[in-house]
This record gives structure tokens, sequence and C-alpha cells, in this order.
């Protein structure tokens, strides 16, 4: 059986992507003994991602081919719109960062890159190259989050971020994110396999970030 589209692309990155989904970000959220200021820096920035993520959804919904997959993307959006943004809000108040704080703190270098490249995606208007951000922003998330230990630590802050990226949902749009990868990825093979490396080593520079500036 040959290899699926978007399993060659993960492949491809299996260092770097291996790095990120054990990072010690990941196994000190899924223990409950990350420290307060870093999940705070990791959280502030993290609400920065969240803009540009809804453009590069935004720009997926307006260059797929189908109805099908625009309403899957359309429910999608709809969740990080509520759910997913109000725990952000949630998270802030109970880590004690205020709005003075959260809008006073730059954009790390990874948060930079990240909104950039996703704007970069959007404004190719090609749905492949927009999936392939997608799965990684969502496949690796997936991913580390199905491989944090159960029982899940007590504080809502670090399991909901865990939950909101391993439910029933989550797995079944990543699913549909890596199909539609493989339907339209290989017609523009090159173009997905550099936004897709270049999302992989943006996660790991992502986490990364988050101990070397504690910002909060
Ligand atoms: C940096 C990053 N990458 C991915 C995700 C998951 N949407 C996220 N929240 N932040």
């Amino acid at each position: 059986m040959s290899l699926r589209f978007s399993e060659s692309l993960r492949q491809s990155c299996e260092v770097t992507w291996t790095r990120a989904v054990e990072h010690r970000f990941v196994r000190e959220l899924g223990d409950g003994t990350i420290a307060d200021d870093v999940m705070a820096a990791y959280l502030i920035q993290d609400h920065r991602f969240l803009d540009s993520f809804l453009v590069l959804l935004g720009a997926a919904i307006a260059s797929s081919d189908r109805f099908e997959s625009r309403l899957v993307l359309g429910r999608f959006t709809g969740m990080v719109c509520g759910e997913e943004n109000t725990y952000f809000l949630r998270a802030f108040e109970a880590l004690g960062v205020d709005t003075e704080t959260r809008t006073r703190a730059p954009d790390t270098a990874p948060t930079a890159g990240f909104k950039a490249l996703m704007r970069e995606a959007a404004a190719t208007r090609s749905y492949a190259a927009t999936l392939a951000v997608l799965n990684v922003a969502e496949g690796l998330y997936l991913d580390w989050a199905q491989r944090v230990p159960r029982p899940l630590p007590t504080h809502f802050v670090h399991a909901e971020w865990v939950t909101l990226h391993d439910n029933p949902m989550f797995v079944e749009f990543v699913a549909f994110l890596r199909a539609e990868l493989d339907r339209v990825g290989p017609d523009d093979a090159a173009l997905a396999q550099d936004f897709f490396q270049r999302a992989v080593d943006l996660e790991l520079a992502f986490f990364d970030a988050a101990y070397a500036e504690r910002t909060a």
C-alpha cells in the first residue's frame, strides 16, 4: 500500500515533529507541574496566534473546492471563536493575567513567524497550502494531546488545554484535514511540503519560546 501524502509530509519532518510532541511543555502540562509564568507566557502568545489562525481557516473555507468541506471547516471555526477563545479568557483570569499585561508583551519570534506563515498560506489562495499548515497546527496538537497520560491534571487551565485538542470532534476534524490533504495535496506537492515543513519548525520554536520569554 502506498504512503498517504499527509503521512509522507509528516515523515519528512519526523525529527522536529517528535521533538515538539515530546517537548518539556507537553510533559509539564500533562503532569500539572508547569510553572504559572510559563503557562501564562505560552497562552499570551497563543491567543495572538488565534487571530491569524482564523484568517487561515477563512482562507481554507474560501479556497476549498467542496461545499461539504466548507461546512466542516465552518463548524470548526465556530468552535474556535466560541469555546476555545473563552478558554483563553478564563485561563487568563485564573492565572492573574490582565489585559494590560497581555497587551504589553511583544510577539515572540515564533509567534511573529507563525502569524506571517498563516497569512502567507492564506494569500496563496491555494487550498493545499492552507491544508498543509492546518494539518500541522491541528495534527501535531492532537498527537501530543493523545500522549498525555490520564488522568489529566486537576487544574482546568492544564486539563482543558489537553481536552480541547483530544476529544471526539477534534479527532474527527484532524482525520478530515488529513483526508483533504491526501486528496488535493499531490497536485501542489512542493507548495504543501514547503508550508508543512515551516509550520513544524515553528511549532517546536513556539514551545521553546514559552520557556525563553516568560513574558507574564
Ligand atoms: C502554536 C499553536 N499551534 C497549534 C495550535 C492548535 N490550534 C495552537 N493553539 N497553537
